[in-house]
């Protein structure tokens, strides 16, 4: 998980807008500067702190992006595993900015590689772009024809219709990449004039001619995809756009939200994993089933307007991190591709033969913005703004996150440190078992939350257990609410034609006065379910003495 922060834009400037965000390199640590306003009016700044694997300033540029992300994923893409980067975060943020550069130089890189050290191993490139707009699936390299996605017996994901292009020269990658992108749908709000409301997938597929013989199609061996991801924020983008738009965001919230959904899922090795949420899950089954990969940009701009924004993209970052840290990594490594000759590596990260483990431990161990082996430190105390807000604490009771939420926790009487996460992070790899296993791994320093959970200090695993069960209500209750929600927008468009027809001469009022009255149940129904789970989860947070604080200071 990597975030970017991008420069202050001229705009910003202009409008005075200050830098809110403080990076330090060195410790992969970020801080947010919130300014609020207390109830007297008077000004004061929240800090919220954040830990990923980098975060990337403003000076650093699209090379080394792609030198601390991408590129130690290339050479395993000859090893059967797919790969995925995304780009997260809302619009202007710099997603396009980041992602477009990076499939280039990944086909440079796998171009190399084809060409030196599997020199003569029927291994070929293909290139395919196409965008989900609208929950539907176009071909940026076919003039944006529409496809269709089906499932093959063994649940294979197949998007009939899309032009795969083989390629042997970066010149053609180029140009397919430029003709895509500029292909891609485009609309305009007020934060970005050119902002992307599809979520764009540039797919690099290696293949493998079959016993040499190029009649028979050639067999797929690994993928690497880019995936430009809409702006997050466009479902609550709602005031100044048209009802277009605002399908156009529920269908983004809804793909982003099961994005979250299958990446947690499989880090917890469950078996039902709900790519059907949406189009692009469903789209990406494949590349996250088997032996996969997944990098995360978060992308964020540093202006004092867009500090809602932001704080809820590195809230999302870290909730990923958290998942992907929290479950049952598994240990089945890709077995190499058997090579036939082996030539000096042109990669830093390229070993001709290796096990995945290795490749992992290869990549883990850079240290240059990412992956540091000790990353995941435990605060002592709070800013002082929080702990301004904090009620008087016993002695001997320290305060922790947990997810983004802040549980106290007592010290054990030989005052033993707390339990530091010495993982390197996994999200880079589904599928890698850590050398150490982390017993907080769903510690994280989030400092802007406001929900406090007391931890007995119990044997580690009673506690591991018992902070998965809450995190695990927490999760039921916002899935609940999220359905909630979805189900009130079905019933609003559902009001909204009613009244419609009820404008209508010659209305049927007995028709309009059943269904009003139906919708009514059902919104009543919807409330009064969600009401009791709340309840039910206050009552948990009660029995656990959890503290609940105001959110306003
Ligand atoms: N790191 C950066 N350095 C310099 N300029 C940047 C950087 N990141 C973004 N920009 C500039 O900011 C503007 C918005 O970036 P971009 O189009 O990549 O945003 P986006 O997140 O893709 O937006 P959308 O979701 O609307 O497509 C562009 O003009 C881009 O050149």
């Amino acid at each position: 998980m990597q975030v970017r922060k991008r420069p202050l834009n001229k705009k910003e400037i202009s409008k005075k807008e200050e830098d809110i965000i403080d990076i330090e390199q060195r410790s992969n640590s970020l801080t947010v500067h919130e300014t609020k306003l207390k109830v007297d009016l008077t000004e004061y700044v929240e800090k919220h702190e954040f830990v990923f694997d980098a975060v990337l300033d403003e000076d650093v540029s699209n090379d080394e992006v792609y030198r601390e992300t991408v590129e130690p994923v290339v050479p395993a893409i000859f090893n059967r595993t797919k790969a995925t980067c995304f780009a997260y975060g809302q619009t202007g943020s710099g997603k396009t900015y980041t992602m477009r550069p990076l499939p280039l130089k990944a086909s440079q890189d796998i171009l190399r590689l084809m060409h030196h050290t599997y020199r003569n191993q029927g291994f070929q490139l293909f290139v395919s772009f196409f965008e989900i707009y609208g929950g539907k699936l176009f071909d940026l390299l076919n003039d944006r024809s529409k496809l269709c996605m089906r499932e093959d017996g063994k649940q294979k994901v197949c998007i009939v219709g899309l032009q795969e292009y083989r390629v042997s020269d970066v010149e053609t990658i180029k140009e397919l990449i430029e003709k895509g992108s500029a292909t891609r749908s485009t609309g305009t709000t007020g934060a970005n004039e050119e902002s992307s409301r599809s979520h764009a997938i540039l797919q690099l597929a290696i293949k493998r001619r079959v016993d040499g013989n190029d009649s028979k199609p050639p067999r797929p061996v690994g993928k690497l995809s880019f995936i430009d991801l809409a702006g997050s924020e466009r479902g609550a983008d709602t005031t100044d756009n048209d009802k277009q738009t605002r399908i156009e965001g529920a269908e983004i919230n809804k793909s982003l939200l099961a994005l979250k959904e299958c990446i947690r899922a499989l880090d917890n090795d469950q078996t039902h994993i709900p790519f059907r949420g949406s189009k692009l899950t469903e789209v990406l089954r494949d590349s996250f089933i088997g032996d996969s990969r997944t990098v995360m940009i978060s992308c964020i701009s540093p202006s004092s307007g867009s500090c809602e924004h932001t704080l809820n993209t590195l809230r999302y970052a870290d909730r990923v991190k958290s998942l992907s840290k929290g479950g049952n990594a598994k240990k089945d490594v890709p077995s190499a591709v058997p090579l036939r000759e082996s030539s000096p590596s042109p990669l830093p990260s390229v070993v001709p033969s290796f096990s995945g483990s290795e490749m992992m431990n290869d990549i883990t161990e850079r240290r240059d913005f990412g992956w540091p082996k000790q990353q995941q430190y435990l605060k002592e105390q709070p800013t002082p703004t929080f702990a301004d807000r904090m009620p008087k604490v016993k002695e001997g009771v320290e305060f922790r996150s947990l997810n983004g939420l802040y549980f106290k926790e007592k010290k054990s009487k030989g005052g033993t440190a707390p339990n530091i996460a010495e993982v390197p992070d996994i999200m880079y790899q589904q599928g890698i078992q850590p050398a150490r296993k982390t017993k907080d791994s769903a510690l994280d320093n989030n400092m802007g939350n406001s929900i406090a959970y007391p931890v007995r200090r119990a044997e580690p695993d009673e506690e591991d257990e018992h902070l998965n069960d809450l995190l695990q209500e927490e999760e039921d209750l916002v899935s609940a609410h999220r359905k909630q929600v979805e189900e009130t927008l079905a019933i609003l468009t559902e009001e909204l034609n009613i009244i419609g027809e009820a404008d209508q001469p010659g209305n049927q009022l007995d028709d309009y006065i059943a269904r009003l009255s139906s919708i009514l149940s059902q919104k009543a129904a919807g409330i009064v379910d969600l009401q009791s789970r709340l309840e039910q989860f206050q009552r948990r947070l009660n029995e656990n003495s959890v503290l609940i604080y105001a959110q306003c200071p």
